[in-house]
């Protein structure tokens, strides 16, 4: 036992220099001597703007630009002025975060300045004329980082969708990232991979010389397994997490004249499509995005269902059939007064319709039947539907609705709800979701690398742990341990100039 503790070592040195080389080859593009500069904060006219710079010429930049340097992390008013020509900029605050302990492990400054166009250009162009200062490249202080080991990638993914989020659950699952909550469950992931290779690789070596315990591949099998286990149930999550970083697809779908459209511009507050009373208004899909209480949701009015010899309105129906087909939920509308009179007979014709509408049986839960026009018939009518409706098995979520009256929305809104949270999970409950299908993708390569160990064990245990390292590769190109730069490269242009 003590030679392979001896191995384990020399093994973690080889692991430390592989890992150093990684870093350096990914980090050497854009070189790190230049000191960076942009405009942090959005672009156009607005009260104050952030200037950032971030590199070794960083203290340069603050002493060209202003007089008296400032303490560290502390906003100071200064005067800013063009270092060749001395004339006045600005009054403005600015700070100095010296490295490694800034954001991104450098030297770095902030200038807060006043956000017209030309106290901004006149900052930037004051920067640029600099020695060793450029323009910073889209992403490029939060690569910075990424290089510094502040950030791994999936904290870096998280960032980004920080600052794309829309909605409070995506706002919510992009901070839980951004603190390196998913990042921690695939870099544990990770050593405990490392530790079975480490085993297997011990007993390939050794096993001859039988300074190896017995048994010890028994328990790289089991702990391979569990592994495995792992990582399916996290792959196994409807997709949760990736739902609700990019929108949840919600269709209005139904026949002809139904209210569709009527719904459409209810939700979203605005004639986003036009209603009238001729069957077959719509042809083109109307998508609008919506946020339903802190959800994202890009809902979509699609072309009424029906059998029609006019060439637009059959690509139309093929393109809402379509629609259907994808989306996570369809809200099916349908006009009450195309309803049997008899109430007991409304399940059966709405079971038999919803089937010409959600062909695939496993659509059937994902839908909500909206039954519109709820002013035109007598509330009494209306309750006896509702209660033959309770009798049945077969139909789904049901709520009466008017478009014209808004009768019905609030208990509408609240179904939508419901089925919302089901399909995006809360992002603060739970184990926090995959988020995107690099992740995705990377973890089920992973997986079947698992398999390739349990497939050649008996067999060939090089091969075998071949498969473990493959699987450890793929499992290092999640946080960005191990990568190629193209994905980098991917990844921090989705950043814009300044972040
Ligand atoms: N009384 C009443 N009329 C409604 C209601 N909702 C829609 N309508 C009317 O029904 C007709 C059709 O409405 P649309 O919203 O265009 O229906 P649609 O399903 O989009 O129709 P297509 O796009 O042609 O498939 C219009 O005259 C609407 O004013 C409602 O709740 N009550
Ligand atoms: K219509
Ligand atoms: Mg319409």
């Amino acid at each position: 036992m003590h030679f392979i503790s001896g191995w384990r070592r020399s093994a973690a040195v080889i692991t430390a220099i592989r890992s150093l080389s990684v870093k350096r080859l990914l980090c050497s593009v854009g070189s790190e001597d230049d000191t960076i500069f942009a405009l942090s904060s959005g672009q156009g006219r607005c009260g104050v703007a952030v200037v950032r710079v971030s590199g070794p010429a960083s203290a340069h930049a603050v002493r060209s630009l202003t007089r008296g340097f400032p303490a560290a992390r502390v906003a100071s008013l200064r005067s800013i002025t063009h270092p060749q020509t001395r004339e006045l900029l600005d009054r403005g605050l600015v700070l100095w975060f010296p490295g490694p302990g800034s954001f991104t492990g450098e030297d770095s400054a902030e200038f807060h300045i006043h956000g017209g166009p030309a106290v901004i250009s006149g900052v930037l162009q004051a920067l640029g004329s600099l020695p060793g200062l450029r323009p910073a490249e889209a992403g490029e202080f939060t690569r910075r980082a990424f290089c510094a080991g502040k950030l791994d990638l999936t904290e870096v993914e998280g960032l980004g969708d920080l600052i794309h989020a829309e909605t409070e659950a995506q706002r919510r699952q992009a901070l839980r990232q951004m603190a390196g909550d998913l990042g921690r469950i695939y870099q544990d992931w990770r050593v405990r991979l490392k530790r079975c290779l480490a085993h297997v690789e011990a007993f390939i070596d050794f096993s001859e010389d039988e300074l190896i315990e017995d048994g010890i591949l028994n328990d790289v099998d089991t702990a391979v397994r569990q592994l495995q286990t792992d990582m399916e149930n996290h792959l196994s999550d409807q997709r949760r997490g990736e739902r609700l970083r990019s929108g949840v697809q919600v269709v209005i779908a139904g026949s002809t004249n139904a209210g569709k459209s009527s719904l459409l511009n209810m939700l979203t507050q605005r004639p986003a499509a036009i209603v009238s009373a001729t069957a077959g208004t719509t042809r083109d899909v109307v998508e609008v995005p919506l946020d339903i209480g802190g959800y994202p949701v890009l809902l979509s009015d699609t072309a009424g269902l029906r059998d029609t010899t006019d060439s637009v309105e059959q690509e139309g129906v093929r393109r809402a059939r379509q629609r259907v087909e994808q989306a996570d939920l369809s809200l099916v509308v349908v006009d009450l007064t195309q309803l049997p009179s008899e109430p007991q007979l409304v399940p059966v014709f709405l079971s038999e319709h919803l089937k010409n509408i959600l062909e695939p049986s496993s659509h059937r839960q994902q839908c909500i039947l909206i039954l519109n026009k709820s002013d035109l018939s007598s509330a009494e009518h209306n309750r006896s539907i509702q209660a033959s409706l309770a009798c049945s098995a077969d139909v789904p979520d049901a709520c009466f609705l008017s478009c014209h009256t808004r009768d019905g929305l609030e208990d509408l809104l609240t179904l939508v709800q419901n089925r919302l949270k089901t399909l995006c999970g809360d992002p603060l409950i739970g184990s926090p979701t995959l988020t995107q299908n690099r992740h995705r993708t990377l973890l089920q390569k992973s997986v079947e690398a698992l398999h390739q160990y349990h497939q050649y064990r008996d067999v060939d245990l090089v091969l075998a742990a071949e498969g473990l390292r493959l699987g450890l590769s793929s499992l290092g190109r999640i946080t960005g341990r191990v990568g190629p730069e193209e994905i980098l490269d991917t990844i921090f242009k989705e950043f814009c100039i300044g972040k």
